[in-house]
């Protein structure tokens, strides 16, 4: 079997009595798109925070391409190619969307953001930046400030400045919110390109697209994960259908 990019063991952390995260494992594999799901306040945020760094847990581990970054911050996991997308956005509005990608791959090549108009003339640096800009779609787009992109072009472009990270592996915080059905469909095909470059941990609501997209899914209530398996087992499993999905759902 492949080794996982990303392998979380044995979590644990809670704030008071509350047990937000309990005895949490998981992995991300190679290539796979796996979906975390769970009512709200089941623990997704906070689990998505210890892995990317925000948190700390009281117990267990997160490892990186086997490595284990559980005392890292945040900034040491993003250079160790975790890019975390969505809820943690450093876009500039007032830069186009070529600046900010430029940025992006400036910061992943451990530049100074001193250097920052350099970096703007520095033909490699925006060569590289394009190539993320294609792919996400945004190519028409290049020369508009970042503040005036409509919701589903900034989301493409928060992608685009991951991407340049060269990441590891994508963790993903509902990429389809507040997204009509055109926005969430494009992002679906989006995302199923973007996991043969890393693989993605994907929390979302929107369950036509976590069915499309998902090799595997894990069900998140109250911190802990009560079932894990493919889109047909997780459909099938009576126990996440009494505690989230809803008979009417699964239709
Ligand atoms: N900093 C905190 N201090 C105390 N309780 C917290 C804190 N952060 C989260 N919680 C609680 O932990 C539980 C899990 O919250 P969390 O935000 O992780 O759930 P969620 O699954 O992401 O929910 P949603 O889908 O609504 O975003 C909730 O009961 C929440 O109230």
């Amino acid at each position: 079997m492949t080794d996982p990019v990303l392998e979380v063991r044995n979590l644990h952390l809670s704030f008071g009595a509350l047990k937000a995260t309990d005895d949490v494992s998981l992995t991300l594999c190679p290539g796979e798109i796996h979906a975390l799901i769970g009512p709200n306040g089941a623990g997704k945020s906070t689990l998505i925070g210890l892995i990317a760094g925000n948190l700390a847990p009281d117990a267990g581990q997160v490892l990186l391409n086997g490595r284990d970054v559980t005392a890292q911050d945040v900034a040491a996991r993003a250079q160790a190619g975790l890019a975390r997308s969505f809820q943690v956005s450093a876009v500039a509005p007032g830069l186009s969307v070529l600046q900010n990608v430029a940025l992006a791959v400036q910061g992943a090549r451990g530049g100074s953001f001193r250097l920052f108009r350099r970096a703007l003339s520095d033909r490699a640096l925006t060569g590289a930046a394009m190539t993320q800009i294609d792919r996400v779609g945004l190519t028409a787009r290049r020369t508009v400030p970042a503040g005036d992109l409509a919701h589903g072009e900034r989301r493409r472009l928060e992608l685009a400045m991951a991407l340049a990270q060269a990441p590891r592996a994508f963790v993903l915080d509902e990429p389809m919110a507040g997204m009509g059905p055109d926005g969430a469909r494009e992002m679906t095909t989006l995302l199923d390109e973007l996991r043969h470059e890393a693989p993605i941990l994907l929390v979302e609501h929107d369950m036509d697209a976590v069915f499309r997209l998902a090799d595997r899914i894990s069900v998140l209530v109250s911190g802990r994960i009560i079932a894990s398996g493919t889109v047909a087992q997780i459909r099938a499993n009576p126990e996440v259908q009494t505690a989230y999905l809803g008979e009417e759902r699964l239709e």
